[in-house]
């Protein structure tokens, strides 16, 4: 297995940072583009493992894709959703934005087959909230290989009809959002309604905005339902769409300067409007991070009044791919804190809970898990000694935000000289969504 030890920074960090495509954002203008009735160009796009996987499957579903990886842009011709071909297969890896968005575009076909499978995390991580509601609706017929609601799978698929789509989507906010961006095109008038709650609300926001962006929007939305008149096709009466840069990236880039001192811009992260995860900004605000736009750039630094006391607890329902990024950086705290709202994490690339704990606890620090958080009780001394003779090789479970946090503490000069203190095993897994990650953390190290 590759490893990649971490050179610690031992001077402060500086310079500017140009972060990839967002994630999310990329692959939902990819599938409203090919809902649409027309020829987009994506601009800003991001390239990564998930994006690859969502343009190989609208290609194999006979849409016509032109990627341009150098200019960051993808050119996409539209046909309000039709798919060429009955007989198709598709592996979605480990996307959860791909295994939701497009099992939902699918059941649109009338009469059509399609086999879909992941990676051996993406068979683990739920699907059943989506694969029941299509059921009920007629839309599909699933026949389960292995565990009934989950991958792999066949679909027979008839159709979305309309009527009311009664969902659960308290795993995962992406089978709501799959299912509000295939609503517009069922058969007739649909009421998409959520049998209880969502996590991850600010990706729902980022769903009915861009929906909105592609000329479509709910005729009326009340107490978690929305309605859509039906018999609709997504409009995108403009040449180009673009993106704005990752939000959940650009955490790790606003923990840098307060484990190396110094400080970062970070370009066109000024006025992100579709990410919530933009909210990590006032996590860092408690650590005694500033945050300034200039121009359209975010320029994080430490503050020049001392921060007050740190919260206890922060709430990370609304922005859980970014606890990550605290837990990875809490053994420099001075005080123990917890970390809530995150049981929906346990499913996803790995049991993220689980494996914060396990690495932090490899690294001398006190940690208690319960199903929904963590309470990590930093000690210093104990990272100190447990890192004094060789770097500690942090296992990172094919799951991307392990390798990039734990990436980011290993850059704190702990030992005074410079001296490496953390391996990340596989740090290839970033690929998922930011595969140039640890060049561009290289790249803020004062020569
Ligand atoms: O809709 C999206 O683009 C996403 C929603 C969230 O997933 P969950 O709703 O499964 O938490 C998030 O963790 C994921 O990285 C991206
Ligand atoms: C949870 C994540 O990804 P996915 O889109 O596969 O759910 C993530 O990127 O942190």
């Amino acid at each position: 297995m590759e490893q990649l030890t971490i050179s610690p920074f031992t001077r402060p960090a500086s310079g500017t940072v140009s972060l990839p495509g967002s994630k999310s954002i990329t692959n939902r203008a990819l599938i409203l583009a090919a809902l649409s009735r027309e020829s987009l160009t994506l601009e800003g796009a991001l390239f990564s493992e998930d994006t690859e996987i969502m343009i190989s499957a609208l290609k194999a579903l006979g849409f016509t894709l032109s990627p341009d990886p150098a200019g960051n842009s993808i050119f996409i011709v539209g046909r309000g959703g039709y798919i060429l071909g009955r007989d198709i297969e598709i592996n979605v890896g480990n996307a959860g934005t791909a295994a939701r968005f497009l099992t939902a575009m699918l059941a649109l076909k009338p009469r059509a087959s399609f086999r879909l499978d992941g990676s051996e995390a993406m068979r683990k991580r739920p699907m059943k909230g989506l694969l029941d509601v299509l059921t009920h609706n007629g839309a599909i017929v699933p026949e389960f290989s292995g565990e009934p609601g989950f991958f792999p799978f066949e679909i027979k698929t008839r159709g979305l009809f309309g009527g009311t789509l009664s969902v659960d989507a308290s795993a995962s906010s992406q089978i709501l959002s799959a299912l509000l961006m295939v609503a517009p095109l069922a058969g007739g008038p649909t009421t998409v309604e959520l049998t209880g709650e969502t996590v991850s609300r600010p990706f729902i926001d980022m769903t009915l905005t861009m929906m909105a962006q592609f000329g479509t929007e709910p005729k009326s939305v009340e107490h978690g339902r929305y309605h859509f008149a039906g018999e609709h096709s997504y409009y995108c009466a403009r040449p180009a769409y673009v993106i704005e840069p990752d939000a959940t990236a650009a955490s790790y880039f606003m923990a840098l300067p307060w484990v190396t001192g110094g400080s970062l811009r970070l370009q066109r992260m000024g006025n992100i409007c579709l990410q919530g995860d933009i909210g990590f900004t006032e996590v860092m605000a408690a650590l005694g991070m500033d945050s300034q736009t200039e121009d359209e750039d975010l320029v994080v630094s430490p503050k020049s009044a001392p921060a007050g006391d740190i919260p206890a607890s922060f709430d990370f329902n609304a922005i859980s791919d970014t606890f990550l990024t605290l837990a990875a950086i809490s053994p420099l705290l001075e005080k123990p804190i917890t970390i809530t709202g995150i049981a929906h994490t346990r499913k996803q690339e790995t049991d993220r809970v689980h494996a914060m704990a396990t690495e932090l606890r490899k690294l001398g620090q006190r940690v208690a898990e319960t199903e929904d958080s963590l309470t990590i009780t930093p000690d210093l001394a104990a990272l100190k000694a447990a890192t004094a003779t060789a770097p500690v090789a942090i296992d990172t479970y094919h799951d991307h935000r392990v390798a990039m946090s734990f990436g980011i503490l290993g850059c704190r000069n702990l030992h005074g000289d410079g001296r490496p203190w953390i391996t990340i095993n596989d740090p290839g897994c970033c690929a998922k969504t930011f595969p140039r990650f640890f060049e561009v953390l290289n790249d803020l190290r004062p020569s």
